[in-house]
């Protein structure tokens, strides 16, 4: 029987605070502070993306949001054996195994989970037994579905970039085809018993259909509401989505 449990989570991304803060190389605006504000303002999670290159989020920013955060912390990292020691030293709430380049302006696509399969699923047995939920970034693909389920994920997260991306450019009937793609491969992740995910380049316009998925049981927002936050200050951003996401779900 499918059941769908609470209200749909908002995780919020605070990465491009870090990427202003190192554009000067000082200590602000403070990515901590962004944490505690977006607490405060509704978000049930936060997610922070430690890359190999460190260009935004730093190992220290890490270590503090686990001092500080009240909320889960969704740690985003490559599948290398440097993240999974900080990751197995700080045991975060969730770790989100992400695909990475270092050419790339942001993550491209999802993690080949069905090329990596042996390598991933001893990669992350590890994570599950330090008592992290393991999570995978992915296309909305079906082998890649079967893949993360294989390895024993108990979480996938859907790339939702490309219907973004599509949204944008205004090609709006393959925008639609993406959309039923995330449909199907949440509703497909959810029967074989993975908790569903979605996230990557969702704004006001782009949230609505994806929150709307009974399946989906937490987005992963940062780079808009960051951008957003510019003219109506974080705490206000981060409402005003959390009230979007409500809206959808009624
Ligand atoms: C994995 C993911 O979607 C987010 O971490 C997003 O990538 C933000 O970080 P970047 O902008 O560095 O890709
Ligand atoms: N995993 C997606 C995420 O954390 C947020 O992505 P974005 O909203 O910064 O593009």
């Amino acid at each position: 029987m499918t059941t769908f449990a609470g209200r749909l989570r908002l995780g919020v991304n605070i990465d491009h605070v870090a990427t202003v803060r190192n554009a000067r190389g000082g200590a602000y605006p403070c990515p901590l502070r962004a944490a505690q504000v977006a607490q405060e303002a509704g978000a049930d999670g936060i997610t922070a993306h430690l890359r190999e290159d460190r260009r935004h989020i730093s190992d220290a920013d890490i270590d503090g949001l686990m001092q500080v955060l009240t909320v889960p912390l969704n740690f985003e990292m490559a599948a290398t054996p440097e993240m999974q020691a900080i990751a197995l030293r700080h045991k975060p709430h969730a770790v989100c195994i992400v695909p990475e380049k270092r050419e790339e302006r942001t993550t491209e696509g999802g993690l080949d989970v069905a090329r990596d399969e042996n390598r991933l699923a001893h990669f992350i047995a590890p994570l599950r037994e330090a008592g992290s939920r393991v999570s995978i970034f992915i296309a909305a693909d079906r082998p890649q579905v079967e893949a993360a389920h294989r390895i024993g994920a108990q979480v996938i997260e859907l790339h939702t970039g490309a219907y973004c991306d599509l949204h944008a450019e205004g090609r709006l009937e393959e925008r639609d085809d993406e959309l039923a793609r995330l449909r199907d491969m949440a509703r497909f992740a959810h029967d074989l018993g993975l908790e569903v995910h979605a996230g990557h380049g969702l704004t006001y316009e782009t949230v609505q259909p994806v929150a709307a998925f009974p399946e989906v049981m937490e987005l992963n927002i940062g780079h808009f509401l960051i951008g957003e936050a510019i003219f109506r200050g974080l705490g206000p951003a981060i409402a005003e989505m959390r009230r979007m996401m409500d809206e959808a779900r009624t």
